[in-house]
């Protein structure tokens, strides 16, 4: 009996299901005829192929369901043993974050500050190709490579989130799943309603049944602001007149989220991001799309807002926005419920993350046409009504008070740094379509 006999994990989690039916045949095969020599050997293969039948089936009844298991993509031994792994908290004090839109442009660097504290975190993204998805795949790669497991699913997948919160204790959640992007919501409205809207609170009431409650932490968006012209933007101005669809859902995110802190006792702190921008960040931005026509010699569209004034946006820097980030997790207080019930009040907190000084729109293609050493071809277009907003201005007193909050970035040094990413990412020559 020379022949090493698979283990029983080999059996029952085989590479692939094709390989375990092959070698389980060949493998009996090569028994049977051995066993028939002799029919003691026999009696004793009967003994064992019985005790092997049985340690199966009561294997399967132990993990519960174990069809989900074999079938499904996550799940398994393998599985959680990566998500623990990777939630391991290594500093005093630290937390374990569950990171949604991990894959994400600003999940993809919070994940990396996080971990590269000593904190431990698990990434969730489902990768969806709202744009290529091979730059979420390469920034997933990235923080493999740096100790960070990111599970792919969808944040409404109920039993998967379930499942996440079965296997770890998170005490954070940084909620940044979303489907992002203005101008999107006339082409794919339901696409917000699902992430945005359903997503949210699929994730909220995964949050509220667990034990213990995690605080969170999510992505809201100076879109929020609207048709709001005090400047600049104060977190106690008027919220209610959004002027796109995608602004409406994150609004609608800031209210339930207030439900459910209400109700349940989660703390919860809503972050009002000012266009952020970066290295790995989102083709879909105006930046980044720019860059890529400049450098293939394309033109592009500039819009000008009424009476021809440009348009302004306080472009706030992805290192400025992790440290809000960080800040917020910090300084969340914990959620009070258990079982789904409240057991007193919990931190409900909304911030503003901007830089404090716009830019226009043409000065952002000056800075980069200088960067890049290429002129642009600029197409100047009076703004469409597709839910643009004229521009956006921070007061972020309220964070730099609880959060400790101070960008330091302004956008001429950090659009050279994302444009030295940008050549070393895709070089020169990138040909091929962003979005
Ligand atoms: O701060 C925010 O809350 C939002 O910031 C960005 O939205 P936006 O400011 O519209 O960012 P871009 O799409 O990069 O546009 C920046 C500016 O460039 C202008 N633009 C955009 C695209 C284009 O082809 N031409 C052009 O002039 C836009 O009108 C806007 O004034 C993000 O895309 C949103 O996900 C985020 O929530």
């Amino acid at each position: 009996m020379g022949n090493k006999m698979p283990s029983l994990e080999e059996e029952l989690f085989p590479s692939t299901p094709g390989k375990f039916k092959i070698e389980r045949t060949h493998y009996m095969n090569r028994q049977f005829y051995r066993c028939f020599a002799s029919s003691s050997t026999m009696f004793l293969w009967t003994l064992f192929l019985i005790a092997l039948t049985a340690s199966y089936i009561s294997f399967h009844s132990f993990v519960g369901s174990g069809s989900r298991y074999l079938t499904a993509s996550w799940g398994g031994i393998q599985w959680e043993k990566q998500i623990r792994v990777s939630a391991e908290i290594h500093r005093d004090g630290g937390m374990s974050v569950l990171v949604t839109g991990a894959a994400g442009f600003v999940g993809s660097h919070v994940s990396l500050a996080l971990k590269r504290r000593g904190d431990g975190v698990v990434g969730l993204d489902n990768f969806n190709d709202y744009y290529d998805p091979s730059l979420k795949k390469a920034r997933k790669a990235l923080l493999k490579t740096n100790g960070v497991f990111i599970v792919e699913g969808d944040i409404n997948d109920a039993k998967l989130l379930a499942n996440l919160f079965d296997v770890v204790p998170f005490t954070h959640v940084m909620h940044l799943a979303a489907q992002a992007g203005v101008r999107y919501a006339m082409e794919n409205p339901n696409s917000y309603v699902h992430s945005n809207i359903a997503g949210l609170v699929t994730l909220m009431e995964a949050c509220k049944s667990a034990n213990p409650q995690p605080s969170i932490v999510w992505a809201s968006s100076s879109s929020v602001y609207g048709l709001n012209e005090n400047v600049p933007f104060s977190e106690l101005d008027r919220t209610d007149q959004p002027a796109s669809l995608y602004a409406a859902t994150k609004k609608a995110g800031e209210e339930i989220t207030h439900t459910y802190n209400h109700i349940y006792g989660l703390s919860i702190t809503g972050l009002r991001f000012f266009t952020v921008y970066g290295p790995w960040g989102r083709p879909d931005m105006a930046y980044f799309s720019f860059t890529r026509n400049i450098l293939q010699g394309k033109p592009i569209t500039v819009y000008r807002g009424k009476n021809r004034v440009d348009l302004a946006r306080d472009f706030t820097y992805i290192d400025d926005i992790v440290k809000g980030c960080i800040g917020s997790l910090d300084t969340s207080g914990n959620s009070t419920g258990s079982g789904g019930k409240k057991r007193g009040p919990a931190p409900f907190r909304i911030f503003n993350l901007g830089n404090t000084s716009p830019v226009t729109v043409p000065t952002l293609v000056s800075i980069l046409e200088r960067h890049l050493k290429v002129k642009a071809k600029r197409n100047i277009l009076d703004m469409p009504g597709n839910g643009d907003v004229p521009f956006t201005h921070a007061n972020i007193s309220s964070a730099r008070m609880e959060l400790g909050y101070k960008p330091t970035t302004d956008l001429q040094t950090g659009l050279k740094k994302f444009v030295k990413w940008y050549l070393s990412y895709y070089g020169y020559n990138h040909g091929g379509a962003i979005n």
